[in-house]
């Protein structure tokens, strides 16, 4: 039985290999870069995130963490360079077949519409719908928003409009909108930014969760670098469009980098004893407080 063992791995290997895609980054950068009337917001930048992989991308504001999201996404055309998602080179992909691979959650969740949440969740369907609305498997669509509503806790908000809710609560059916889209990548444009603490590990639970179920390949945008430390595998540091740093929190989020990239004093280091990741306190350039 050990020779039939044998053929089965080979074979199996061969498959993996004669498919284009089984070794592809889920993204991939070559050169790319984004301008804006001839400014260069993103340097012309190569870069891989593989398939299930975590990332955080940190940076001064300005420094174009949106505008390389935007690149990511298809929001900014590349005025330099190649980027690939699952593959495949953007410009490739119709709009409905992209929003089946990659979803995009923005700051500012769903805004305070009169449309009630299980509006909002079907539509996170839309790239599966035929030319005249319908699902082609309607009960197969209604079981995975009834269980998406279970999961993020929105069962009994069905009927609620979203300008019923709070940002909180809304940006968590922003996350169920994109669940219902059931990308392969997500992106995250600072999703924590309006949400107190609770909402903040709440959010970034739910991504990391659905993460390491579905093998989801996040990229997300965040100013909190001790939040960051704690989701992230890995990190991208930009300042000026240029990549400055690369790797995991560890090697990344040093007292001497972030205090460079930011322009503050050296942050103290401190080690976080239950997590086991780097964590910052910040001090003002004086050494004192409030004055
Ligand atoms: N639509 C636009 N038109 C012109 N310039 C833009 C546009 N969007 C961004 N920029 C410029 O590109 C640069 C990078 O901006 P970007 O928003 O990508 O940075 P960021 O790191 O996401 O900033 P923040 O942390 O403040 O959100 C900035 O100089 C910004 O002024």
């Amino acid at each position: 039985m050990d020779w039939m063992k044998k053929r089965n791995s080979r074979k199996q290997r061969q498959q993996r290999n004669s498919d284009p895609l089984a070794a592809s980054p889920a993204i991939s950068l070559q050169g790319a870069a984004c301008a804006y009337d001839g400014q260069q917001a993103v340097q012309p930048l190569s870069w891989s995130v593989q398939p299930g992989e975590f990332w955080v991308i940190l940076g001064p504001n300005g420094s174009g963490k949106s505008s390389l999201l935007g690149l990511i996404s298809g929001a900014e055309r590349a005025s330099a360079g190649v980027v690939n998602v699952q593959g495949r080179p953007l410009a490739e992909y119709s709009r409905r077949q992209l929003a089946r691979e990659l979803a995009v959650l923005p700051q500012d969740g769903l805004p305070p519409l009169g449309i009630t949440v299980r509006d909002a969740l079907e539509m996170g369907r839309f790239p599966y719908r035929d030319r005249f609305g319908r699902e082609s498997d309607i009960e197969a669509a209604k079981a995975l928003l009834a269980r998406i509503a279970k999961r993020l806790a929105l069962t009994g908000l069905l009927s609620r409009r979203l300008d019923e809710l709070s940002g909180g609560q809304r940006q968590r059916v922003a996350l169920g909108q994109v669940m219902a889209q059931q990308p392969k990548v997500l992106l995250l444009d600072e999703p924590t930014a309006y949400l107190d603490i609770y909402y903040q590990l709440d959010m970034m639970e739910l991504v990391q969760e659905w993460r390491a179920e579905e093998g989801l390949t996040v990229v997300a945008v965040l100013h909190d670098l001790n939040l960051a430390a704690q989701y992230a595998q890995r990190l991208l540091l930009l300042r000026e469009g240029r990549r400055v740093a690369e790797g995991t929190p560890e090697e990344v989020l040093t007292p001497e980098v972030v205090g460079d990239l930011y322009e503050v004093m050296p942050p103290i280091q401190v080690g976080h004893e239950e997590i086991g990741v780097p964590q910052l306190l910040f001090r003002a350039r004086s050494g004192k407080s409030g004055k």
